[in-house]
C-alpha cells in the first residue's frame, strides 16, 4: 500500500471507507476503499462477492476494480477513481435536468446492467449513491451485494437500501430475480426527473405504504404471486387508488412516464430487462429544437387565420398498428380554422397544441405518444413542448419494430403557417 498516498475521504459506506489516492509510481488518481472488517487469510478475500463480481465484470458503465491488497489483515480495494456519485449530483442540482441529460444517464446505466444480468449477476442495491459519475459518464459501483443469479433461493439476507427496495423484497419473498434492480432503475428515473425520490419510506411498513400511494394497492389483476407473499397482508392497511404519475412527475414526458410505470411495476414479471428498457421509446428520439409558435411569422396575423391549414389526423388511419404505418406516408388534409382538431382538444393553447412544419431541414414528423394500455382521452393531447416525440426517416417506429413497447400514437395536429404543403414524412 506504500505505493499509495491518500489525498482525502471521499466516502463512508457500510462495508467500507473510500479514499482518494494517488499512485506514487504512475501519478494515477485512484479511490482505496478499504474494507471495515479484518480478513484473516487471502481466501477469504477472493471469495468476497464484490471481488468474484468486479472481476468477471469488464464494462464501460461497471467501476474497474484495478486491485485487490491485504495488508495487516485490512484488505484494500483499489478502483479507477470517479468524480462524485449520482446522489451528490442530484442534491446539488438547483434546476431540473433536460430529458436529453436523464436519457444519457439512463441509457448508461442500462447498459452496465444489461451487461451484467446477462453475465450471471445482479446488484440488488442499485441506488444513486452507488452510480458513479465523472463528466457525465455514469458507472455502476459497490457490488457488496451483487449475487449470481444462478445462486440458489432463499435469498434471506440485507437487500437494498429502503427506498429502491422492490415490493417482492420488501414482502419477503425468497426467490427475487434480476427484476429488483429495474424497480431501482425506475424509482431512480422518476428522481432524476423529480430531484427528490419517489419512495421515501421511513421504516419497511411505510415504505409499502408509500409505494401503494404512487402506484395504488395491488389486487390479484396486477400482481397475483405477490398476494401470497408471507407481508402481504399489509395491504389489507392500505387501500389506496393509483396516482396519475403525470402529476407527481409534470416535467417527463409521456414516454419518460410510461418507461417509470413498466420498470415500478408491482409484478416483477412485468418489468422489462434492461435489454428491453433500451428499446423504449423513451431513447428513440432525435435531437429537436422546437421553434416557438410566436417567432413564426403570419400566424398570429388576420391573413394566417384565414387559410386553411393543414392537418394531420391519425384518427383517419386504421387502429391495425400495420395498418395505419405500412410504408406510411402520412396524409395530410386542409381544415379551416373554427372547425379544426384543435378545437376538440380541451385547455390547450395553440402554442401548445400546433406544431409547425417550419423545420425545411428537419425529415420528421411529431407525434405525441401514449401507452397502449391508456385510454385516449385519459392522456393529454400535448401538454408541453418537450412532449413532442419526433420521428424520423433513420429511426424505426417505437412499437412496431418487434420492440416490447406497444405504444399508440396519439392524434395530434400539425399546422404549416407558411400554407406551403407540408413535407410528407416516410417512416420506413
Ligand atoms: N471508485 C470510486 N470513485 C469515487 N468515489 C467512490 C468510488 N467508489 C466509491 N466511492 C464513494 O464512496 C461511497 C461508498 O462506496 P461504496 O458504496 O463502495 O461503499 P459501501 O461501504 O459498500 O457502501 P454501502 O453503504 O452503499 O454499502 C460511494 O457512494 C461513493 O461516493
Amino acid at each position: 500500500m506504500e505505493r499509495y498516498k491518500i489525498i482525502r475521504e471521499i466516502g463512508d459506506g457500510t462495508c467500507g471507507n473510500v479514499f482518494m489516492a494517488y499512485n506514487v509510481e504512475t501519478n494515477e488518481i485512484v479511490a482505496v476503499k478499504k474494507m471495515k472488517r479484518k480478513f484473516f487469510q487471502w481466501e477469504e478475500c477472493v471469495s468476497l462477492r464484490e471481488v468474484k463480481a468486479l472481476q468477471k465484470l469488464i464494462h464501460p458503465n461497471i467501476v474497474k476494480l484495478k486491485e485487490v491488497t491485504m495488508e495487516n489483515h485490512e484488505l484494500f480495494f483499489i478502483f479507477e477513481h470517479m468524480e462524485c456519485n449520482l446522489y451528490d449530483v442530484i442534491r446539488e442540482r438547483q434546476v431540473a435536468f433536460s430529458e436529453g441529460d436523464i436519457r444519457n444517464f439512463m441509457v448508461q446505466i442500462l447498459q452496465g446492467l444489461a451487461y451484467m444480468h446477462k453475465n450471471g449477476y445482479f446488484h440488488r442495491d442499485l441506488k444513486p449513491e452507488n452510480l458513479l459519475v465523472t463528466n457525465g459518464i455514469v458507472k455502476i459501483a459497490d457490488f457488496g451485494l451483487a449475487r449470481e443469479v444462478s445462486s440458489s433461493p432463499p435469498y434471506t439476507d440485507y437487500v437494498s437500501t429502503r427506498w429502491y427496495r422492490a415490493p417482492e423484497v420488501l414482502l419477503q419473498s425468497s426467490a427475487y430475480t434480476p427484476a429488483i434492480d429495474m424497480w431501482a432503475v425506475g424509482a431512480i428515473l422518476a428522481e432524476l426527473f423529480t430531484l427528490s425520490p419517489l419512495f421515501p419510506g421511513e421504516s419497511e411498513t411505510d415504505q409499502l405504504y408509500k409505494i401503494c400511494t404512487v402506484l395504488g394497492t395491488p389486487d390479484c389483476t396486477v400482481w397475483q404471486e405477490g398476494m401470497n407473499l408471507p407481508r402481504s397482508s399489509s395491504f389489507k392497511y392500505f387501500q389506496i387508488p393509483p396516482r396519475n404519475l403525470w402529476e407527481l412527475i409534470p416535467n417527463a414526458s409521456l414516454e419518460a412516464i410510461d418507461l417509470i410505470q413498466r420498470l415500478c411495476s408491482w409484478d416483477p414479471r412485468r418489468r422489462p430487462t434492461a435489454e428491453q428498457a433500451l428499446q423504449h421509446p423513451f431513447f428513440n428520439v432525435c435531437n429537436w429544437v422546437p421553434r416557438p409558435v410566436h417567432d413564426a411569422p403570419d400566424t398570429k396575423t388576420n391573413e394566417s387565420k384565414a387559410h386553411p391549414k393543414l392537418e394531420l389526423n391519425l384518427w383517419d388511419f386504421s387502429t391495425e398498428p400495420d395498418d395505419c404505418f405500412l410504408d406510411l406516408t402520412l396524409s395530410l388534409k386542409p381544415s379551416f380554422p373554427g372547425t379544426d382538431l384543435a378545437n376538440h382538444v380541451p385547455q390547450r393553447t395553440e402554442e401548445e397544441i400546433l406544431l409547425y412544419s417550419g423545420f425545411e431541414n428537419t425529415p420528421a414528423g411529431f407525434w405525441p405518444l401514449v401507452p397502449s394500455d391508456r385510454p385516449i382521452g385519459d392522456v393529454p393531447a400535448m401538454p408541453s413542448w418537450q412532449q413532442a416525440y419526433m420521428v424520423d426517416s433513420q429511426s424505426s417506429l417505437p412499437g412496431f419494430s418487434g420492440s416490447p413497447f406497444g405504444l399508440s400514437l396519439q392524434p395530434s395536429l400539425l399546422e404549416n403557417h407558411s400554407l406551403a404543403p407540408i413535407r410528407q414524412v416516410n417512416f420506413f
